[in-house]
C-alpha cells in the first residue's frame, strides 16, 4: 500500500484539498444567493448542508486508529512515524499509547525534591586542572550524565550533522527504504522506526538511521549520500575528546594505561544514530524514546533546540531532570558497559524523551561501545584492590542481543550481567 492508496482508504484530505472543497462549497453558496434558481431552494439547501458536513468529516476523520494497516505503512513500507505526521493524522494510533501508568506526568516529575536540579557542566578547556578531572569522575558517579563544552568539535560540523538529520528524513521514502533492514546493502546502516518494534508492546514515536563504523572506506561506499560526510567528519572529529574522557576516567578508578585490551573494552566500536521525532498528534500518550540506559561505555548526544530530554535521578528514583537544550554544547552520559567495567563506580543513567506536539526535533547519539567479539567484566585493577566484583564477565554481543530482545526497561537490563548472591 502507497502513501496515495492509504490516504484514498482513509478518506484523509490534506489542508490544500480541504481548503479547494471548502471554498467550493462557498461558491455554490454564493450561486443559490444570486442568480440560479433552477433546483428548488429547499432542496439545493440540504445538498449544501449534506455536501458541507462531508467535507468536516474528511478533514476530521483520523485516518489510522481505525487502521490496521499502520505497522505495514511505517515499518514495512518505510514510511516511519514521520509518515503518519506527514498525512495529518489526528489522533495517535493504538499501538504508540502507553498505558495510564506509564505515561510521564511532567507536572509531577518537575518536583525535584529540594535537590540541586541542572545537570552539571563542564568547560573541557581546561583539562590540565586537577579540579575539572575530579569533578569529571564525581559527575560519573552521582550523576552518570553530563554537559561539556569547548570541547573542541567545531560548532560548524555540530550543525551540519544536524541539518544533514533532517535532510535524510526529509528525502522521498523511496529513498530511504533503501536503508530498512530488509533492502539495505549492509547490516551497518539500517533505517528504522521506534526502538525494536517486534518486541515492543508499546511503540515510540520515533524514526532513525542508524550508522555502525567499520572503516572510512566502508562508510564512504554503504552511508546514505546525503548525510554521510556530515556524520563521518562529526565521528571523527569527537574521537579526541572521547579519549580525553576515557583518560580521566581511569585515572578515577586508578588505571593509568589504556593499554590495546581496555581500549577494545572502552571503545572497539562506534555507532552513530541520527534520530528524528516528528511533531505527535497526542505528546501526552506516548514517548518519543521511552525509558532506557545506552548499553555504550559512553553516549555523546548532540541535540538540538527543542528540548524534550529527560533523565532519572540517581539518588532519588521519582526524581526526573530536564537536560536543557545548550547551544554549542554536548550531553556525555554514562552507559551500561561502562558501569560493568567500572565495576559500579561510574553509572549508567536511565533516560527517556517526550514527544511533542508542536514541533519535530532531531538528535545525533555516537555510542562508543566495546567491540562486539570482547569479553566485558569489572577491571582486574579495582578487583586486585580487592574489590568485590559486582558483574561476571559477558560477551558485548550477548548483552547487546539481550538488550534488542524486549522493550525498554529502565535500568532493569543491567540485571543480566550481575554476579546473582
Ligand atoms: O534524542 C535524545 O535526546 C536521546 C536519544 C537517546 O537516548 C538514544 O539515542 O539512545
Ligand atoms: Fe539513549
Amino acid at each position: 500500500m502507497d502513501q496515495s492508496s492509504m490516504r484514498q482508504s482513509n478518506i484523509i484530505m490534506q489542508p490544500e484539498q480541504w481548503s479547494i472543497a471548502w471554498s467550493f462549497s462557498l461558491y455554490m453558496h454564493y450561486l443559490k444567493h444570486s442568480f440560479i434558481p433552477i433546483i428548488n431552494p429547499k432542496k439545493y439547501t440540504k445538498i449544501l448542508i449534506i455536501f458541507r458536513a462531508l467535507i468536516l468529516t474528511m478533514a476530521t476523520s483520523n485516518p489510522v486508529t481505525s487502521l490496521k494497516n499502520t505497522n505495514e505503512f511505517v515499518q514495512n513500507q518505510g514510511y516511519g512515524v514521520k509518515g503518519l505526521a506527514d498525512i495529518g493524522i489526528k489522533s495517535l494510533p493504538n499501538q504508540y499509547i502507553q498505558p495510564q501508568e506509564k505515561r510521564f506526568n511532567i507536572d509531577k516529575i518537575s518536583v525535584t525534591n529540594g535537590h540541586d536540579s541542572a545537570i552539571p557542566i563542564i568547560d573541557m578547556s581546561n583539562l590540565d586542572d586537577q579540579n575539572v578531572e575530579k569533578l569529571i569522575c564525581d559527575v560519573a558517579e552521582k550523576w552518570g550524565i553530563l554537559q561539556i563544552i569547548n570541547h573542541g568539535v567545531p560548532l560548524n560540523m555540530l550543525q551540519e550533522v544536524k541539518d544533514a538529520t533532517y535532510r535524510f528524513f526529509e528525502l522521498p521514502v523511496e529513498e530511504k527504504r533503501r536503508y530498512l533492514v530488509k533492502n539495505s546493502p549492509t547490516s551497518n546502516v539500517k533505517y528504522g522506526t521506534s526502538f525494536s518494534p517486534d518486541f515492543e508492546r508499546v511503540l515510540d514515536w520515533k524514526d532513525y538511521l542508524s550508522l555502525l563504523f567499520k572503516s572510512e572506506e566502508e562508510a564512504l561506499a554503504y552511508w546514505p549520500l546525503t548525510c554521510r560526510d556530515e556524520a563521518l567528519d562529526y565521528l571523527k572529529s569527537t574521537e579526541n575528546v572521547i579519549r580525553n574522557l576515557f583518560k580521566i576516567l581511569m585515572k578515577g578508578l586508578d588505571i593509568h594505561e589504556i593499554d590495546e585490551e581496555k581500549e577494545s573494552q572502552l571503545m572497539g566500536s562506534m555507532r552513530i544514530n541520527l534520530n528524528y521525532y516528528p511533531k505527535c498528534p497526542n505528546p501526552e500518550l506516548t514517548f518519543g524514546f521511552s525509558h532506557h540506559t545506552d548499553i555504550s561505555t559512553l553516549t555523546i548526544l548532540l541535540q538540538d533546540d527543542v528540548g524534550g530530554l529527560y533523565v532519572r535521578r540517581l539518588d532519588d528514583d521519582e526524581s526526573w531532570i530536564h537536560v536543557p537544550p545548550m547551544d554549542g554544547a554536548l550531553v556525555v552520559n554514562i552507559g551500561d558497559s561502562l558501569q560493568i567495567l567500572s565495576n559500579g563506580k561510574y553509572k549508567s543513567v536511565e533516560h527517556l524523551v517526550i514527544a511533542n506536539g508542536t514541533t519535530s526535533r532531531v538528535s545525533v547519539a555516537t555510542f562508543v561501545n566495546p567491540s562486539p567479539n570482547v569479553t566485558i567484566a569489572p577491571f582486574q585493577e579495582i578487583i586486585d584492590k580487592g574489590d568485590k566484583p559486582i558483574y561476571k564477565k559477558v560477551l558485548f554481543l550477548d548483552y547487546v542481543k539481550h538488550f534488542f530482545s524486549k522493550s525498554h526497561c529502565g535500568k532493569a537490563t543491567i540485571e543480566f550481567a550481575k554476579i546473582s548472591n
